[in-house]
């Protein structure tokens, strides 16, 4: 608003008429009363004066301004108070400049408000109209009245208030949107106490459950939905909460939902009311739904697919026992690349569908058959009561991929090649099992195809079987492919020092296959390098992870002979060291006597510049091999890690604990370090940690894990006991 020079608040113009008096001063500030004035005028003044200052205080309190319009000059002037206790800033404008301010949205309504009163047709000014001030758009209320007119009944003087409502008018704006969006929300919205009891819901909701507002008053949100118990101490905790429930729409119908609530503190203090809205995840669910199946299920053939399968077989494989073995038939079609090529890719297609519902209808219920990709199916049978019964399923099965197949108009015949193998026998877990099983097709293919093969160790040696296994571990290896579990190493009383990084490697064709078939052949085919390399990246790394804990914990990593022969080994630990900006003396390095059999003396000197640097050293596996005394003696050792075996029937066998007495005593005065593996039970620490075993790896205190599961468990590491 723009402001103009003080002026002299004319007192007429808001001060009632008994009041008004010519002798207040320029400021409203009170004179004296003149000589000879009498005590009532004194005290009349006196009044009218305090009337006015309290008048002027309430209006700068109340942030209106007060305005006067003269017909006769067509003057508006407009007093406001901005400081409390000062004269008023005062505008002088005329009617026009005051409308050319009214936005043109508002100006008919404000002009017609404006001269309806003027000619005595409305009763007094009020309207709500935009006006620009100084550059912005501000809400205005305008009021006022006439205070005089002319005989015609024209007003000739109008006084009123103005006042500046573009917040409220805002907040009402606010208000009014939530309110509709409230209403027109297709989400169910509720309002309810902190007791859950329903305040106020929008239609949504009520449309739902087919019962009216009235007809909700009170009720517990917990009739229609269940809460979970999470959800609530979250919502304790940090005032909103989300989770899946189910809505109950009727006695037998229930609609999935996903409810959000959140406490919203009250305005006046009393106990805060939450919100709540549910929101239909029906098509959520469908399509989530739809697409774990799509992630399980082959498309062309609707049969599980490879991860199913694998899956699948992971669950059943711990169930599996010599004599109650479980049966994995690899099962692939002679030729069909021929009638791909000569008939096209669709005519393939049907006949993948036909072989699959041929192979399905030959199956029982009970066993699984699974798309393992391109012309390959897998079946996992749910009972392998004989060899017999195998044998005879699986000629079944041959016999009827022989039978001609009709595609697009063509008759076709093909056949099929089976690979068996058994678990236990042929494999404990799921990688190993289905390699094997692939072995035992590609054997049945090369001894001339439509036959089934049984898996035997000689196939193992067989060279495609060898070959396609390097090939994918080099991709692997490559492409990082492999991970790294931790197995933890702790104290007697369960506090966590350490662990040993494990490599693990699942493949896409075999899932995960054991490290016992993997690591010779990285071995010898000098993959392991490329391995060892990730391993010691991971170990620093994970170091630089534990290190910020703010504990001592350190992570080992096992070498190979190879790796010890590797010139470039010294550089690749030292900068993995530098780049997780770690200490050497947070990598343990573990070393079989494998690895010092071929030169104790050349691997003597790279042990002692390691050591010379800050790793720690641990001979792994002590007592399986030739466990010379004269490695202790002549290699700086830190740590001895005496091996499972040694473990096995120490609590029962006094020689094996006198034994190992002696070599911890030795490991004592040579000042190394002892760590058991392999520990499975109670009666095995109470013997070890008598005997002054200082850590301990195995089952009884944690399995390997994930390394993150491994950082949390350092993280809330207290010493404790399993139960
Ligand atoms: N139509 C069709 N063909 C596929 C599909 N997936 C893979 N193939 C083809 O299936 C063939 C499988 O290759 P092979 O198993 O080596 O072919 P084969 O002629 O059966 O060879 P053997 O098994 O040695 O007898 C390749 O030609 C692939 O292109 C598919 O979904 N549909």
């Amino acid at each position: 608003m723009t402001t103009l020079p003080s002026a002299p608040l004319d007192q007429d113009a808001i001060i009632p008429e008994h009041l008004a008096n010519p002798l207040t001063t320029e400021h409203g500030a009170d004179r004296p009363p003149g000589e000879g004035g009498s005590q009532h005028l004194y005290e009349a003044l006196r009044l009218a004066s305090e009337a006015q200052h309290q008048l002027e205080l309430a209006l700068w309190a109340s942030g209106e301004s007060i305005w006067e319009w003269e017909a006769a000059s067509d003057t508006v002037t407009i007093r406001t108070f901005i400081v409390a206790n000062h004269p008023p800033d005062i505008v002088v404008l005329n009617s026009q400049d005051c409308f050319a301010r009214v936005e043109a949205d508002d100006l008919e309504q404000a002009r017609l408000a404006w001269n309806m009163h003027v000619l005595g047709n409305a009763d007094a000014v009020d309207i709500s109209v935009r006006a620009s001030m100084e550059g912005n758009i501000r809400w205005l209320r305008i009021r006022g009245q006439a205070v005089s007119r002319s005989d015609e009944g024209r007003a000739l003087r109008m006084v009123g208030t103005v006042k500046d409502i573009t917040r409220y008018r805002e907040a009402e704006e606010s208000l009014r949107l939530m309110a509709s969006a409230f209403a027109s929300s297709r989400d169910a919205m509720l309002v309810l106490t902190e007791q859950w009891q329903i305040i106020e819901t929008n239609s949504a909701f009520t449309d739902l459950i087919k019962l009216k507002l009235h007809q909700l008053a009170g009720e517990s949100l917990s009739r229609f939905v269940d809460l979970p118990d999470n959800m609530l101490r979250r919502l304790q905790r940090l005032g909103h909460a989300q989770a899946e429930s189910l809505l109950q729409l009727t006695h037998e119908q229930q609609l999935p939902v996903e409810i959000s609530i959140s406490s919203f503190a009250s305005s006046n203090g009393s106990a805060p009311y939450l919100i709540a809205t549910l929101r239909d995840i029906r098509e959520r669910k469908q399509a989530v739904k739809a697409l774990e199946r799509m992630a399980r299920q082959d498309a062309l053939t609707q049969l599980p697919n490879r991860n199913a399968f694998q899956e699948e077989l992971e669950q059943r494989l711990p169930h599996a026992s010599e004599y109650n073995p479980l049966a994995v038939l690899f099962i692939d079609l002679d030729g069909f690349k021929r009638i791909n090529d000569s008939l096209g890719h669709e005519a393939g297609d049907e006949l993948l569908q036909i072989v699959a519902g041929r192979l399905l209808t030959m199956l029982s219920p009970a066993d699984t058959l699974a798309r393992w990709g391109g012309d390959e199916f897998v079946a996992m049978l749910g009972d392998t009561a004989s060899m017999r019964q195998l044998e005879e399923l699986t000629a079944r099965l041959l016999e009827a991929m022989r039978m001609p197949i009709s595609v697009r108009g063509h008759q076709v015949s093909v056949s099929a090649s089976i690979g068996i193998a058994l678990a236990p026998q042929d494999g404990y877990d799921s990688g190993t099992l289905m390699r094997h099983a692939d072995s035992a097709m590609y054997a049945a293919k090369q001894s001339g195809r439509d036959r089934v093969d049984r898996y035997r160790p000689e196939l193992d040696s067989d060279a495609l079987s060898r070959i396609k296994l390097t090939s994918l571990l080099r991709q692997a290896a490559e492409r990082s492919q492999l991970t790294f579990v931790a197995q933890p190493k702790v104290k007697a009383d369960g506090r966590v020092v350490g662990c040993e990084l494990l490599v693990r490697w699942t493949t896409k064709e075999f899932g995960a296959v054991s490290p016992v078939s993997f690591i010779p052949i990285a071995e010898e085919t000098g993959i392991i390098l490329t391995i060892g390399h990730q391993a010691i990246r991971e170990a620093a790394l994970l170091a630089r992870q534990l290190q910020q804990t703010g504990q001592q914990i350190s992570v080992a990593i096992n070498l190979s002979p190879l790796q010890i022969r590797d010139p470039q080994l010294e550089q690749v630990l030292l900068s993995a060291c530098r780049e997780a900006d770690i200490s050497p003396m947070c990598i343990q390095i573990e070393l079989t006597e494998s690895a010092f059999l071929d030169s104790k003396q050349v691997t003597g000197l790279l042990l002692h510049t390691l050591k010379a640097h800050g790793f720690v050293l641990a001979l792994d596996d002590f007592g399986t091999g030739y466990s010379s005394l004269s490695y202790l003696r002549d290699l700086p050792f830190d740590v001895i890690k005496i091996d499972r075996a040694f473990l096995h029937d120490i609590d029962r066998d006094e020689r094996s604990a006198k034994l190992l007495a002696g070599i911890v005593d030795l490991c004592r005065a040579l000042d190394m370090e002892t760590v058991a593996e392999g520990l499975e039970s109670r009666s095995q620490l109470a013997v070890l940690s008598q005997l002054g075993i200082g850590e301990y790896q195995g089952f009884y205190f944690h399995k390997p894990m994930a390394q993150s599961d491994f950082i949390a468990l350092v993280k809330d590491a207290s010493p404790q006991h399993p139960a």
